[in-house]
């Protein structure tokens, strides 16, 4: 059983509106460990009837919520961003147990997603309209944000809390309720948040978390005519399956779908900045995140060098279980997870590419993998062009500037992009030419609360975080005041 200072954390159970349903091991979702195997616990395994209750439940309550103030709603918030820290070590160790990555990348992520609630419990005051210079004499133009409503989340297991902060901080803010479908291999996070926010003061039926059928829960929030928004992070594969469920009740998306990022280092960067960067670009959560480096791309001068430099660091940091001391390197998170890096490992080294560091699954068994650097990789090779979502560095050998932003921007995908040069001039250049939503220039982190997290053309819709990140949860209303007219001389 897992060690807590406050086992309640622990429950299992989801929150359909305004009642808690109990797991039983007879008919409930078994959670399990990546790094061992061994059982958590168990969540219920619910579906459509639940989510219509949860949905209803929302409604209800949305309306007053709405209502209160948006100081009001900041403070509840503010409560929950303390209650998260202070119970960093707990949910930290909750996070570790059920997605793998090392207690300190976890104790992180909660800091991380706490940050958004705090930013957006700050936010909540500041949802401005304004006042337009009218068209006519007798006419003004006010423009309003009001809360869209009901929202609809469904996350991923790689981020089991931060996702969801970084959605609902902005649901709630606005004056939202929100029906949340967390990821079936990390659901005890998503339910610790939920422990969290009733103790905030989170009213009654404002947030559900409903453990259970993707399929099911994702068909009702996606029919749903109460359900105003649709707001999910995951694969490109899921999110354009329920950008269609939604066209028939026409709602608002919010989409953070997979990337298939560049990494460019110029023979004129800091190559140890650079190799720092790419450690936590590329390596962040074993790999396993929509912002990770996918595509390294390393010009001539410097290519030996930096690969040398990136293998000898990645030699330094050690692989085990995530409640290890010192562990940076955690499991993956399934078979299949290991499968993918494995078949891109396969189809490059086929093609030519050489295997410079790892390359195996590691002696600890079980879904542990040696983190990889390829050299000599082509555009031929599925690394060029398939997000791998693992531990899997392929170096690509360039020349020029032109050529090198056109091999960056040769993609469907535009999420993350990095750049490392010392050339001012450069820096606008290339930071301008890259078709994403994001670059990351001498920096291989670019996530935070404060900054516009989204992307352009197949890694999806919307901006999350920062003050846009407010505005996706809200609609905006137009008042034609008419009739303001002089008053008649008597
Ligand atoms: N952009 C990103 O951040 C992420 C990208 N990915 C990419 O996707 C690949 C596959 O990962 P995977 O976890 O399968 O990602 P998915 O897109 O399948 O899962 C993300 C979320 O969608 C839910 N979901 C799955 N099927 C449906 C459905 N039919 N209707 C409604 N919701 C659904 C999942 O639920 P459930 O867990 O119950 O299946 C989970 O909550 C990864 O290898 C990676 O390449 C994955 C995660 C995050
Ligand atoms: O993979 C993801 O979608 C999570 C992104 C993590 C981050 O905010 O950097």
């Amino acid at each position: 059983m897992l060690s807590l200072k406050d086992p309640s954390l622990l429950r299992q159970a989801a929150l359909v509106g305004t009642r808690w349903i109990d797991a039983t091991p007879e008919t409930g979702i078994a959670v399990t460990n990546p790094a061992t195997g061994s059982l958590i616990g168990y969540v219920p395994n619910l579906g459509t009837f639940e989510t219509q209750d949860a949905i209803n439940a929302a409604d209800v309550s949305q309306q007053a919520w709405a209502k209160r103030t948006a100081k009001e709603r900041g403070q509840i918030l503010r409560r929950w961003y303390d209650l998260m820290m202070e119970n960093q070590d707990d949910l930290g160790r909750i996070l570790t147990a059920e997605q793998g990555k090392p207690l300190a990348e976890a104790k992180g992520e909660i800091a991380y997603g706490a940050s958004f609630i705090e930013w957006f419990a700050e936010e909540a005051r500041r949802a401005y309209g304004d006042v337009t210079p009218a068209h006519a004499p007798d006419k003004r133009i006010i423009t309003l944000k009001q809360p869209i409503g009901v929202v609809a989340a469904i996350t991923p297991w790689n981020f089991p809390n931060a996702m969801i902060t970084r959605k609902a901080g902005p649901a709630f803010a606005a004056g939202c309720a929100m029906v949340l479908k967390p990821a079936s291999q990390t659901p005890f996070s998503a339910i610790a948040l939920a422990v969290l926010a009733e103790r905030a003061g989170l009213p009654s039926g404002l947030f559900s978390v409903l453990t259970g059928s993707a399929r099911e829960i994702g068909a009702e929030m996606t029919s749903s005519k109460i359900v105003q928004k649709l707001t999910f992070t995951g694969s490109t594969e899921i999110g354009a399956m329920l950008y269609a469920q939604c066209a028939p009740t026409i709602k608002k998306l919010g989409l953070e779908l997979g990337g298939n990022a560049p990494f460019i280092v110029f023979d004129d960067a800091d190559l140890d900045a650079a190799v720092e960067g790419a450690i936590i670009a590329k390596f962040r959560n074993n790999g396993q995140t929509c912002v990770c480096a996918n595509r390294i791309y390393v010009q001539s001068g410097v290519y030996d060098a930096f690969a040398e430099k990136l293998a000898a660091k990645l030699a330094s940091l050690p692989i085990g279980d995530g409640f290890d001391d010192g562990v940076v390197f955690g499991p993956l998170i399934d078979a299949a997870a290991v499968a993918k890096v494995e078949d891109h490992i396969a189809d490059a080294t086929a093609k030519g590419a050489l295997v410079r560091h790892g390359g195996q699954r590691h002696a600890l068994g079980g879904t542990f993998f040696e983190p990889t650097i390829l050299t000599d990789v082509t555009s031929e090779m599925s690394v060029a062009t398939e997000e791998t979502f693992g531990p899997l560095a392929p170096l690509f050998r360039f020349d020029t500037e032109t050529e090198v932003i056109a091999a960056a921007n040769d993609t469907d995908f535009g999420l993350a992009s990095y750049f490392y040069t010392r050339d001012m001039a450069r820096t606008w250049r290339v930071g301008e030419a890259l078709d994403y939503g994001m670059v990351g220039i001498n920096t291989g982190l670019i996530s935070t609360a404060e900054a516009p997290f989204g992307g352009v053309k197949m890694s999806g819709l919307g901006r999350e975080g920062s003050r846009h990140g407010l505005d996706d949860f809200m609609e905006l209303k137009y008042l034609c005041m008419g009739g303001i007219e002089a008053p008649t001389e008597e």
